[in-house]
């Protein structure tokens, strides 16, 4: 099986004040990578930061931890390069953005990034589908994108299987919502790239958050390795 477990904090709701801090706090607690949310006020109703705030992440906290950008933005082909250059490893786009999908995938691969596909709630998994075979990561919000702290959305997990069963080596991203409660089900219906938020961030022990997490995961990872 291609894929593992990975967790990824998401900083939105952290002190973002001392995010740079926040990020090597949560390398430290043991992610597996960081998530950053970039909203820009018109694709979803919150601002939050650009590129040069990832130039000064990526100073603060040094070349390794691979840093997965999800663009919340209404003109996505617009911050590839800008991105590529403040030090992002992954541009993860949403679909609803951009009119042409295939455009984009290269131009964020000639930049040298992996490439995400978001899609929110509205969107099913059959307009996603055609991309799959071109992406790294296939992104199933859980939430409508905009605000963290929201409550986990359990009928999006169909899409999830479906993607598990029609790409068995996709990289598959759940970002919404997703803490202890709720991971069993991420996990059940196979993703294997975790975004949480409020549940690591607002825990007075995050270290046990994000290895409970990934048991969690790995352990359905394992589980639909032997029933194959
Ligand atoms: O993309 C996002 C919101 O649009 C965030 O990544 C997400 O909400 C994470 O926070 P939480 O786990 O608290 O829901
Ligand atoms: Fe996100």
């Amino acid at each position: 099986m291609a894929y593992s477990a990975k967790i990824g904090p998401s900083i939105l709701s952290s002190d973002l004040s001392c995010l740079g801090s926040e990020c090597v706090r949560m390398m430290e607690c043991g992610a597996d990578y960081l998530h950053l949310d970039v909203m820009d006020g018109h694709f979803v109703p919150n601002i939050t930061f650009g590129h040069p705030m990832v130039e000064c992440l990526r100073k603060t906290v040094g070349q390794d931890p691979f840093f997965d950008m999800h663009m919340m933005v209404s003109r996505p082909e617009q911050w590839v390069k800008p991105m590529a250059a403040a030090g992002a490893n992954q541009y993860t786009f949403h679909l609803e953005a951009t009119t042409n999908p295939g455009n984009l995938i290269k131009e964020i691969r000639e930049s040298g990034l992996k490439v995400g596909l978001a899609i929110k709630p509205g969107t099913t998994v059959e307009e996603l589908a055609p991309w799959a075979k071109q992406i790294d990561m296939a992104l199933v919000m859980t939430v409508e994108p905009g605000f963290g702290g929201q409550k986990f959305m359990e009928d999006m997990m169909p899409k999830v299987s479906w993607l598990r069963s029609q790409f068995p080596s996709l990289d598959i991203e759940v970002d919404g919502g997703v803490g202890l409660e709720t991971i069993h089900k991420c996990a059940e219906a196979g993703a294997n790239m975790i975004v949480s938020g409020s549940a690591v961030i607002g825990s007075d022990d995050p270290r046990s958050v994000i290895a409970l997490l990934r048991t969690a995961v790995a352990e359905a990872i394992q589980k639909r390795s032997l029933d194959r």
